[in-house]
């Protein structure tokens, strides 16, 4: 079985080429592959299927070729990965499978976020404004629906679903209750703004943060965050680490800094802003306003090569 792995920002992906849906993937064999010590090790699979050729996914054929079938590395399944999508884009350009727009192709420039700049004009030609984006770049079709991605230089930037602000909620780490915020962002986050005197790095994320089953009945990607400051190059910085539902400890998660970036920015009482948010594996640049919430950070391929099937499973 033929493979690739990528990583956005230190968050990783085994990426399974499987356009005609052919592969039997199962949880167990997603776990194998997943397995850092005796597979090839990742936060999760992706799998390139056609939306076609996927049950899925066939509804959403129509408006996307490409269905990214994704995969936690506990061998679930996730609604949505904001970096999964973007190496998922970077593998399909590699591939000569697909070709997004750059954000220099006309109606993409300038796009919201996608500069990293406050130029939020470029709103209505890039996204129009719906949920899921609307029609510029290339669409990705996902289990929260068809997002869409352009390139941006060495980044890749997703137009992705609008982060959705929900109630209160805490996680309780080390025997202390961390306040936090639920947010929806196609699949489930809660975000906890670190207290006066208690850092990051001193978070002990080894197990998985005790949080309100009834609020979370699927599970949550818990982000612990320091509070938001003023920074050049955006409206607000902020520091970030991510426990992921399915696959513990990340160095990133993308879906998880669009929800981080819509709280940070609502803390800091503003209705839009560029939210660079530093997680362990690197920089994510999130620019949200009432309409749009775009993704952008540096997707890398790094290998690809053959997975030795009854080797994997013995
Ligand atoms: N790392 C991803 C999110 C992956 C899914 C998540 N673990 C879940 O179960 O919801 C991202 O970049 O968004």
């Amino acid at each position: 079985m033929q493979f690739i792995k990528g990583h956005g920002t230190g968050n990783d992906f085994v990426i399974l080429p499987d356009p005609d849906g052919q592969l039997p993937l199962t949880p167990d064999l997603v776990a194998a592959l997943c397995d850092r010590r005796r597979g090839i090790g990742a936060d999760g699979v992706l799998r390139v299927v056609r939306a076609q050729r996927h049950p899925a996914a066939v509804g959403m054929a129509a408006s996307a070729e490409w269905f990214m079938d994704y995969w936690n590395a506990d061998g679930s399944f996730a609604e949505m990965c904001g970096n999964g999508v973007r190496v998922f884009t970077r593998y399909l350009i590699t591939a000569g499978l697909a070709v997004p727009p750059t954000t220099t192709d006309a109606g993409v420039s300038g796009g919201p976020g996608v500069s990293g700049g406050t130029d939020v004009s470029g709103g209505a030609a890039v996204g129009g404004g719906a949920a899921v984006g609307g029609g510029v770049g290339l669409p990705i079709a996902t289990r929260a629906g068809v997002v869409h991605a352009v390139v941006r230089g060495q980044d890749i930037a997703v137009y992705m679903r609008m982060p959705r602000i929900g109630g209160a909620s805490d996680a309780v780490l080390g025997g202390r209750s961390l306040p936090g915020t639920v947010v929806d962002c196609g699949n489930p986050h809660l975000v906890c703004v670190l207290p006066d005197g208690v850092g990051l790095p001193e978070l002990d994320l080894t197990r998985m943060p005790v949080v309100d089953s009834v609020v979370f009945p699927a599970g949550v990607n818990v982000e612990f965050i320091t509070e938001g400051k003023p920074v050049d190059g955006a409206d607000l910085h902020v520091d970030m680490r991510v426990y992921e539902r399915g696959s513990a400890e990340t160095m990133s998660c993308g879906s998880g800094a669009c929800a981080v970036a819509a709280v940070a920015l609502r803390d800091a009482g503003l209705a839009a802003g560029v939210v660079a948010v530093d997680v362990p594996g690197g920089r994510l640049t999130i620019t949200l306003d009432a309409e749009s919430c775009w993704l952008s950070g540096p997707a890398v391929l790094v290998a690809h090569g053959e997975v030795d099937l009854p080797a994997l499973s013995g």
